[in-house]
Parts: C-alpha cells; sequence; structure tokens
C-alpha cells in the first residue's frame, strides 16, 4: 500500500534527451530522513535549505519536500517492510533525492540499505568533496591545503555483498570448487572459512573514471589520480588502474609522461595540462596527509573510497561535515558521509553539516547556485563566529557550543 503523500503545491523534475534537467519553480524533492541521528539533521537541512532558497529567490522558487520511507521508520510504517518498493520507485522517478543515514548490523542481520539502493538505482558514483572550511579544528598543520573531490566506484568490488559465512555449505562448495576445480593452494585453513568475491569490471571502471575525468575538464581541476591496491589485487585494483589509463589515453587523448604509466591532456575548455596518475592504496593515506596540495580529484574503487573519505574528512573536520551524493546518468541521490552515529540518536546535538552540505551539492545540481553560495556563506558564518556543536567545539578555544537545531539557526543567520 503506498504511504508517499505528493505534495499538491510541487512539480516533478523531468530529464532531457542530452541528460540535462528540467527544474520547475517548486520541484518535488523526496526525502528519507534517516535513523539514528537522521532525526535530528533532516529537520535542520530542510529549515536551512529553505531559508537559502527563499532569501535566493524571494519565493519565485522554493521545494516541495516528500517524505519517503526506507530504515527504521519504513518498517513501522509499511509493516516490517524496510525497502519499500515504492520508495525506489520515487527516488528514480524524481530523480533528484536526499537521504539521512541508515544503520547497518555487523556481522550478521541484513546487508545495507544504503549500499541497496545504490544498487538497486545503479547509482554508479559516488561523489564525495573535501575541503577545509576557515576556522574548523584540523588535527593537521594546514588543513586549508586539502582540496579533493573523491569519485568513489558504488557498484563493485566487495560491496556486491558475494560472500559466504564460514562452516556453511555454500563457503565449503565455493571453497571445494576453489581447491578441486581452479588448483587454489593457498587457502590457509580450508576447513572453517568465509568466502568473499570481488567483482570489478572493465566496463564499471571506465564509466566511473569516463564521469571523474569529464568532472575534472568540467571544474578545470589540475590531475586525477587511481587510488588501488594493484600490486597485490592484481586482475582487479590493478585492472582498475590499467583500465583507468586506458580511458585518459582513448578516450581523452591523453599522452604518456615519460614512457608512462602517468599521462596527460590539454583541458580542451582552457588549455591547462591535466594530469593522470596512480598511487597504491596504502601510500595514499600517507600522501593525503603529507602532501595533500599534490591530489586534486581522485577515483578509486569501492572500499578504497570508503576508508579515503573518512580519513580526509578527519582532516578537515571530521564527518560531521563531509558531504556526498550517488549519482547515475540521470538519478541523484544526495546523503552524508557519516552513519546514524545511535549513542547520539534524538538528543539535537550533533553536526548537521554533512547533510546540509550534501543538500548545498544538490542545489548546484539542481543550477540554484545563488542559494547553494548562501548555504555555504551560511556555514562560514557560522563557523568562524564559533557558534558550533559539540564535535568542533571540544576542539575550538572559545567556542560557544550550539545544538544541532541551534547550529542550524546560526547558519541562516549568517546568510544574511
Ligand atoms: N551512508 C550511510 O547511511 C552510512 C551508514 N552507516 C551506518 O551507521 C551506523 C553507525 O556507524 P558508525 O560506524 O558508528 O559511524 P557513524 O558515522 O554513525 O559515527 C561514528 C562517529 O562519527 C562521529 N559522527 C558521525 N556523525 C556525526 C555528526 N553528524 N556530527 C558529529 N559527529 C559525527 C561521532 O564521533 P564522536 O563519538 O567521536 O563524536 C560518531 O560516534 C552503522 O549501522 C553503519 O552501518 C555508516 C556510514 C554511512
Ligand atoms: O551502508 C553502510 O552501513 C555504510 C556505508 C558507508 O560507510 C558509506 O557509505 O560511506
Ligand atoms: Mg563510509
Amino acid at each position: 500500500m503506498g504511504h508517499i503523500q505528493v505534495p499538491a503545491n510541487g512539480e516533478k523534475i523531468t530529464v532531457n534527451a542530452d541528460g540535462s534537467l528540467n527544474v520547475p519553480s517548486t520541484p518535488i524533492i523526496p526525502f528519507i530522513e534517516g535513523d539514528g541521528i537522521g532525526v535530528d539533521i533532516t529537520p535542520v537541512m530542510i529549515k536551512v535549505i529553505d531559508a537559502a532558497v527563499s532569501k535566493a529567490y524571494g519565493g519565485d522558487k522554493s521545494i516541495a519536500w516528500m517524505e519517503i520511507f526506507c530504515g527504521e521508520k519504513a518498517a513501522e510504517t509499511y509493516s516490517g517492510d524496510w525497502f519499500p518498493a515504492e520508495t525506489l520507485e520515487a527516488i528514480k522517478d524524481y530523480v533528484v533525492s536526499i537521504k539521512g543515514p541508515l544503520t547497518t548490523p555487523v556481522g550478521g542481520g541484513f546487508r545495507s540499505l544504503n549500499v541497496a539502493l545504490r544498487q538497486e538505482l545503479d547509482l554508479y558514483v559516488c561523489q564525495r568533496p573535501v575541503r577545509w572550511f576557515s576556522g574548523v579544528p584540523s588535527p593537521v598543520k594546514e588543513p586549508n591545503k586539502v582540496d579533493m573531490v573523491i569519485f568513489r566506484e558504488n557498484s563493485e568490488d566487495i560491496y556486491a555483498g558475494i560472500e559466504w559465512k564460514a562452516g556453511t555449505d555454500e563457503a565449503n562448495k565455493v571453497i571445494k570448487f576453489l581447491r578441486e576445480e581452479m588448483g587454489v593452494k593457498k587457502i590457509r585453513f580450508p576447513e572453517n572459512c568465509g568466502i568473499g568475491v570481488k567483482p570489478v569490471s572493465e566496463e564499471g571502471t571506465k564509466r566511473l573514471v569516463r564521469k571523474a575525468l569529464q568532472y575534472t575538464i568540467d571544474q578545470d581541476r589540475d590531475s586525477l589520480t587511481l587510488v588501488h591496491k594493484g600490486n597485490i589485487m592484481k586482475f582487479t585494483e590493478g585492472a582498475f588502474a590499467d583500465w583507468g589509463y586506458e580511458v585518459a589515453r582513448e578516450e581523452f587523448g591523453a599522452q604518456l609522461i615519460d614512457g608512462g604509466p602517468w599521462c596527460s591532456f590539454k583541458n580542451p575548455n582552457t588549455g591547462k595540462e591535466i594530469v593522470v596518475k596512480d598511487v597504491i592504496a596504502d601510500a595514499m593515506l600517507q600522501q593525503i596527509l603529507l602532501r595533500p596540495a599534490e591530489y586534486d580529484v581522485i577515483a578509486t574503487l569501492n572500499l578504497n573510497g570508503d576508508y579515503l573519505s573518512d580519513a580526509l574528512a578527519a582532516q578537515v573536520g571530521g564527518i560531521g561535515i563531509a558531504p556526498g551524493a550517488n549519482l547515475s546518468d540521470e538519478v541523484a541521490l544526495f546523503e552524508a558521509t557519516h552513519g546514524t552515529a545511535p549513542k547520539y540518536a534524538g538528543q539535537d546535538k550533533v553536526n548537521p553539516g554533512s547533510l546540509i552540505l550534501s543538500a548545498e551539492m544538490m542545489l548546484r545540481h539542481l543550477g540554484w547556485n545563488e542559494a547553494a553560495e548562501l548555504v555555504v556563506k551560511g556555514m562560514e558564518g557560522a563557523i568562524e563566529a564559533k557558534t558550533v556543536t559539540y564535535d568542533f567545539e571540544r576542539l575550538m578555544d572559545g567556542a560557544e557550543l550550539k545544538s544541532c537545531s541551534a547550529f542550524g539557526e546560526e547558519v541562516i543567520k549568517h546568510m544574511a
């Protein structure tokens, strides 16, 4: 049974044949509140975005928010269904939406609803920009040097969820097949061993790297770095790097530098040289700390991107303000980088910045850049005035502690 109430005052966003959006003046935007701290941050995000849109367009534009359900709230609303079909349909149908975090049990239980949304909708790009806002407390000396945009492959890798629990008939069958038919001799303890499969395809890699390179051109960035662990996982992570370079050479005309594999090409719009390089994933975790200025756009596999986005977020103030988007060629689902932080749920305490900045990305996606600028101005103002939530306050001298909702009010105040 349907539980979505379509707002009477809004209109659908539609997609043109060339992939561009038709955005009406009152687009209907579906939102998932999210589990845990979703109840705290989502209403604040909506209030801040409404204020920015109203201030930027003086009533000529507004968002018609439409609640859709996933996770715990869906289970309550749809008699135990955590992942309702009409939620998926709405995200597809309304083209642009936003979500709070959703809980995933560790070990047993159901698989990640976040990952399921990405896979079901083939949202193959997870785009996570990481930049520093002046005044944000950071564990590094020069956080201002961090300005990177992660393109995390969102549909493959071990997130495909192809794995079997140790001791089950399925795990034993796969192990038997590997040993007896594939000649595998290196499973150290075959008797009681969990098994996972890591699919990485040429098509999946190339579409991700293509998007990242196009972004590098469109945003006039300096370089794209392929991050992989190809020295160990040769035919998955190593192939990712090889296929990535292939896209740069074959589709963007990149030429080898000093015999390769690094290569470069001229930005067709600006004439600036774009360097395409690669770094092995473990070394990258040191590079982002020691030489962040050398990295710009990053294309990487799903698990590396998950680790890297939280590590980089920490350098610029933490996952409390790290935004993100899940994208296909048509559909966009914006979401915070962090999870449900259950110990803080319902306390009006956490930083809503991550979801607010995800919505700021959403405004730019709609072409509503004036409103997006106001959101950034409001965030910068609130942080510079040191009126911040607990995560920043505990690291800032002389800061004034604000609740989640009061921080939202500060952001709105500083839009003026
Ligand atoms: N896309 C999604 O929906 C995601 C969902 N998850 C899910 O969330 C659940 C909890 O995961 P967990 O690993 O604890 O990670 P979380 O991101 O939920 O929380 C880890 C820590 O990060 C800090 N933090 C997170 N969000 C904020 C915020 N808005 N403001 C300030 N600080 C914040 C807190 O640190 P401190 O206590 O030090 O203040 C918190 O304890 C799991 O079920 C997981 O699967 C996880 C990641 C993404
Ligand atoms: O789906 C989850 O529970 C975790 C997802 C996650 O960590 C991420 O999207 O960065
Ligand atoms: Mg993560």
